[in-house]
């Protein structure tokens, strides 16, 4: 197949690498930005993804006309918050049977858009038909290293969903299909937040107990608020939903744990972002998951903990104890 990767962060690179290693025609598309140069020169994403040379068949280029030049499929990767003003530099190149599909994990904030309903703002207009996402426990660097992962891909129609698992599938990498995109979309973005708060209680020094819990409770809570925004029961516990949450929650390769890690040891999220160049989505989604609650009503005690502790300024300790202490409740209400 002829793909289209836009962004080249971390995410995007080992996708593109990926699907040029099992044999597809792949362009990749990257932001201009300080150093870029150098990966279009060297070959190679020296700033995100060092380490994982370009074959031949990948080519990394600052052009979209280039890289959506006869795409069939259009894999977007940009960071949540930046996709309305990616979209329009690419719009006139795109054709209405291209197939879309995003991998990034986020909601955006104030509209409270998942990423397939930005690109639907802008992509019904022009026919496009097939707007689909691919989430899961899936760390850049270890699929670049070719370690066996599984992910989901989900698209509206079954048949599409098909085309691209079938497309997509290797012997290290696997895909599951799904037509509950809202749900796929939900569990990505919110599982970001649930992992700022497991780095918390790692940073403060707490162990396994706490983690376990957070990880259970964090699955409810994603739960409660994927069924309202359309989710079905049967994704929560997959790939997308509980698979990401414990790889995200528990390990350091997690920007997300990191962040929250470091804000339980008492940095501030300036002091942490200053010195970051990747995307640790929860920041922004925890802002998303605020107004959700303000706007739906649903409990979410968890994240907007991990809001107040970010934005508040809130002590994590104290954060912890808050929710520890509680109204006591039956462990079968999910509402
Ligand atoms: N890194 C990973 O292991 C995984 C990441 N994701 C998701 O993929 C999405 C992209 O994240 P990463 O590839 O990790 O990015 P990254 O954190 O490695 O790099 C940030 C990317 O954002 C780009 N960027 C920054 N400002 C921009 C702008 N104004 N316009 C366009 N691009 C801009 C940078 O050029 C760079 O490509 C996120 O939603 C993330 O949650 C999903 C699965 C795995
Ligand atoms: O989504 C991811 C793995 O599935 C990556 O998580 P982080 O963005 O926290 O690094």
């Amino acid at each position: 197949m002829k793909i289209a990767v836009i962004g080249a962060g971390s995410w995007g690179t080992a996708l593109a690498l990926y699907l040029a290693d099992i044999g597809h025609r792949v362009r990749l598309w990257v932001y201009k930005e300080e150093g870029a140069e150098d990966i279009i020169n060297k070959r190679e994403n020296v700033i995100y993804l060092p380490g994982f040379p370009f074959p031949e068949n990948l080519t990394p280029s600052f052009d979209f006309e280039f890289c959506l030049d006869e795409a069939e499929v259009v894999l977007t990767v940009v960071p949540t918050q930046v996709y309305r003003h990616v979209i329009p530099q690419f719009l006139p190149f795109v054709k209405k049977d291209m197939i879309f599909l995003s991998a990034s994990k986020g909601i955006e904030n104030n509209t409270l858009k998942r990423v397939t309903e930005i690109l639907h703002e802008f992509l019904d207009p022009v026919g496009v038909e097939h707007i689909g996402v691919i989430s899961g426990p899936s760390f850049a660097k270890e699929v670049a290293k070719k370690y066996p992962t599984a992910v989901t891909v989900a698209f509206p129609d079954e048949e599409t969903a098909k085309e691209v698992q079938h497309a997509f599938a290797s012997e290290y990498f696997r895909l599951y299909r799904t037509t509950d995109v809202a749900g796929i979309e939900v569990c990505g973005a919110l599982k970001n937040v649930i992992a700022l708060a497991s780095g918390m209680v790692d940073g403060l020094g707490y162990g396994a107990n706490t983690r376990a819990a957070l990880i259970t409770r964090g699955l409810v809570e994603i739960t409660r608020i994927g069924l309202v925004l359309g989710g079905e029961p049967e994704t929560f516990p997959g790939l997308a939903g509980m698979g990401d949450l414990v790889l995200t929650c528990t390990s350091t390769l997690s920007r997300n744990f990191s962040v929250g890690r470091e804000l339980g040891k008492g940095k501030t999220i300036e002091e942490i972002m200053s010195h970051m160049r990747m995307v640790a989505e929860g920041v922004k989604t925890a802002i998303s998951v605020k107004q959700l609650v303000e706007k739906t009503g649903v409990e979410m005690p968890i994240s907007e903990k991990v809001y107040e502790i970010i934005y508040d300024k809130k002590d994590p300790k104290l954060g912890v104890k808050e929710l520890m202490t509680r109204s006591l409740k039956s462990e079968k209400e999910i509402f």
